[in-house]
């Protein structure tokens, strides 16, 4: 018996099937958030996510109500933003001029240490994400992540024999995290937190590549288990459960190879999240800040 829903998972046949479908459920999500106060908040990946996302995003045109958007990596590498590495100069160089005020940089300065890029990027966030903090979490309405073939998302990589050298808590919330040897080039990068991840209202993986296909799994059975299995303790996607449960996989068939048996998705491919849990969510929001 799983006490939790488990996550929506959408096969896509191809690239241009899976942009479809990610389509669809932004669609569907950002017309039901717009039922709500204040901005859209939405945390992006990097790496191959950019060309991805930016090709939906101008597929979906006037459907994006960009004036009430802002959108937040989810993690940033510690390069100037013109370098072919920086995740936000990639959602640059692929928007129009016009949309880049609502993409909203880390203040990445190169003479930052580390810490104080994390902390920069913290101040940001709880300057534009604060009144949906949850408790002391800042509570993005919709998390889109990526996951590496070692099954990182972010910038959180699995703990090797050397622990990942994590710098000390920066606030009281620790919202922004730093690494300073990242396996995967460039090894200096910040990036949200795992608390931070599994307090988002939506979270959607879009993973594509068999190389993938194992990690797939290990998020998936994680994902329908009650325990964190032992096998996904050291891969960070399979971490990512958010609290209300409101957890989808975009993937194409590659990826999901080594899922064995899928309980059929409803037929509108994207079932619409548990909207119900989320109004009392955010009624008992609205309870806390009347207190
Ligand atoms: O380095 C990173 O890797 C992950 C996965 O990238 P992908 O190209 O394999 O999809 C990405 O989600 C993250 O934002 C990025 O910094």
């Amino acid at each position: 018996m799983v006490f939790h829903k488990p996550p929506s998972v959408i096969i896509s046949k191809d690239q241009d099937e899976l942009k479809e479908n990610v389509q669809k459920f932004l669609t569907a999500r950002i017309q039901h958030l717009l039922e709500y106060h204040g901005n859209i908040n939405i945390g992006v990946s990097g790496g191959s996510m950019p060309k991805l996302l930016c090709e939906v995003w101008k597929e979906m045109g006037t459907i994006i109500p960009w004036k009430k958007m802002r959108i937040f990596m989810v993690d940033e590498r510690i390069v100037p933003i013109t370098h072919p590495d920086s995740n936000y100069g990639q959602y640059i160089a692929e928007l129009p001029e016009e949309l880049h005020k609502y993409v909203i940089p880390a203040p990445i300065q190169e003479q930052d240490s580390l810490h104080q890029a994390a902390h920069n990027y913290e101040t940001t966030l709880r300057k534009e994400i604060a009144p949906e903090q949850m408790g002391s979490t800042a509570r993005f309405d919709i998390l889109l992540l990526g996951v590496g073939p070692d099954g990182h998302t972010c910038s959180i990589f699995p703990s090797t024999g050397t622990e990942r050298r994590r710098l000390p808590k920066l606030t009281d919330f620790n919202w922004v995290s730093a690494v300073s040897d990242s396996p995967k080039p460039p090894p200096k990068r910040i990036t949200l937190t795992m608390p931070v991840l599994n307090a988002a209202k939506n979270v959607a993986f879009i993973i594509t590549g068999k190389e993938k296909a194992h990690v797939v799994k290990s998020m998936y059975t994680a994902a329908t288990s009650n325990t964190l299995p032992l096998a996904s303790q050291s891969i960070p996607a399979a971490q990512v459960r958010p609290m209300n449960n409101n957890l989808w996989y975009f993937i194409d068939d590659a990826a999901a190879s080594e899922l064995k048996s899928i309980p059929p998705v409803p037929e509108d491919a994207i079932p619409p999240a548990d909207d119900e849990e989320e109004e009392e969510e955010e009624e008992g929001d609205d309870e806390e800040d009347e207190e």
